[in-house]
């Protein structure tokens, strides 16, 4: 996970200010330094990090916080909000063209994503019920017309080509009658990259935004890239006049460097950050919870967001049915298994719970996706009486599981012994949700069930 190194050091170092009932100047002076040697081993512009610990600590060191009774919370809310406020305060969303086509122009070096991103932000827009068409202008890779086709075909998303003869600026021009000819409400251009910066490329780039004026141009750069990252971005945006940025591959372990200085950088904002290669893995970019996930405050506002986009309501609410006269079988623990994995893997949304991103011993157990097509396979293998009824589930009728799966008996009874320890656990919720209702002290409700 992004940001890893970089959050450990932190909650460490907020740990230390929490354990003191009172802090000092000396304190914050202290707490600061180590912050600002964090900061610079994650790779944060040296200028940005200078700024942000000054700015924090004229903050921290206010009668308001020291006085406080709860000092070491106030600081690290001081951390917290100058944090957001770095990646650029609240959220930044796409200019839409008071009158339709939007025209998004995709620009970035090659290989950081530009090509897959144009096809997760048209994903996006269709989920938002637009129109959107996909314009392929990068002539020059060989391939680059035949991965948009393809995205567009997986995406059930229209491409617009004119294959590697035309010029650039021709095409885009050809799109946008087409676009405005065919209702679509939105187009997005995929421009070529290059290797690196060349004026030929920035010569193309400026042609094309003069011709076709867009709504938006975003630049596309590689997280893992750290500074580099920022001064393309410093690059691009002198010769094009960027509105935003996407970040991608922040699921790799990038130390986090890019997302924190960009904006302070370049003045322009995150928009949206890639987050897999799956093209489904592009989210929007809020400050204010990527400043709690970097300081393992978690982020529970996207985790909610995810549950409600993957988990079926129904199902949910058969669950919570099941879950109040117990009766969960192994059909469910199946359905929940694949409801999780259409959230994503289970080391981020880990990392959005909070305090688990310190908690070292369960990454030990994070269960892997062979481990879930193993807990897959078996349970199919599995007749539909003993899904609803483990118990029935004998010696041989355990080997006859085992050979079915392609796994082996110990692996079928470690299941079944997960399962009844999660029976068990759904039972003492279910009993603690009524005592909720009845009113009865100790109980609580539990998430994603009213
Ligand atoms: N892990 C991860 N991989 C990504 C992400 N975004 C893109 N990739 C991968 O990065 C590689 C390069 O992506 P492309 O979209 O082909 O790059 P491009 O910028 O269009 O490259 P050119 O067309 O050559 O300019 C592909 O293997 C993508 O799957 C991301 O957010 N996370």
């Amino acid at each position: 996970m992004a940001f890893e190194g970089l959050a450990e050091k932190l909650q460490g170092i907020f740990k230390n200010l929490r354990g003191k009932g009172k802090i000092s100047e000396k304190d914050v002076t202290e707490a600061m330094r180590e912050i600002r040697m964090a900061l610079l081993e994650a790779d944060v512009n040296y200028k940005v990090v200078k700024d942000f610990v000054n700015r924090v600590k004229e903050r921290a060191v206010g009668v308001e916080v020291l006085e406080s009774l709860t000092p070491g919370q106030q600081v690290i809310k001081v951390v917290h909000d100058e944090m957001t406020q770095l990646m650029g305060g609240t959220q930044s969303k796409i200019n839409l063209a008071s009158k339709p086509p939007t025209i998004v122009m995709m620009v970035g070096l090659q290989g950081s994503g530009k090509t897959t991103s144009s096809g997760k932000l048209a994903r996006l827009f269709k989920k938002q019920g637009r129109r959107p068409l996909l314009v392929a202008c990068d002539i020059y890779r060989p391939a680059a017309i035949k991965q948009l086709q393809v995205l567009g075909e997986q995406l059930e998303i229209p491409v617009f080509s004119m294959g590697d003869k035309q010029n650039p600026v021709d095409i885009a021009k050809a799109a946008r009658a087409y676009a405005e000819n065919q209702g679509h409400d939105l187009m997005i251009v995929d421009t070529a990259g290059r290797l690196h910066i060349d004026d030929a490329l920035m010569s193309e780039l400026e042609n094309i935004k003069t011709n076709i004026r867009p709504h938006e141009i975003l630049l596309v750069v590689d997280a893992m890239t750290g500074q580099d990252a920022v001064n393309v971005a410093e690059t691009f945006n002198a010769r094009l006049g960027l509105d935003g940025v996407i970040l991608t591959k922040l699921d790799g372990d990038t130390r986090g460097g890019a997302a924190l200085s960009v904006k302070a950088v370049t003045g322009k904002p995150i928009k949206f950050v890639g987050m897999g290669e799956k093209l489904d893995a592009l989210e929007p970019f809020y400050p204010d919870r990527m400043a709690s996930r970097i300081l393992g405050m978690g982020d529970v506002l996207t985790l909610i967001e995810k549950a409600q986009a993957n988990f079926d309501a129904k199902k949910a609410e058969e669950l919570e049915r099941k879950l109040r006269k117990a009766e969960f079988t192994l059909e469910d623990f199946l359905d929940q298994i694949q409801q999780m994995k259409s959230m994503g893997p289970l080391s981020e949304l880990m990392g959005m719970l909070p305090g688990m991103g310190q908690m070292k011993a369960l990454k030990g157990m994070e269960i892997s996706e062979k481990d879930v097509k193993h807990t897959e396979a078996i349970i199919r293998s599995m007749t539909r009486e003993e899904r609803r009824h483990p118990e029935i589930i004998n010696g041989s009728r355990r080997k006859r599981i085992a050979l079915g799966s392609g796994t082996s008996v110990q692996e079928v009874n470690k299941l079944l012994k997960q399962f009844e320890q999660a029976q068990k656990m759904m039972k003492q919720i279910a009993q603690m949700q009524q005592g909720a209702k009845s009113g009865k002290k100790g109980g609580f409700k539990l998430p994603f069930f009213k």
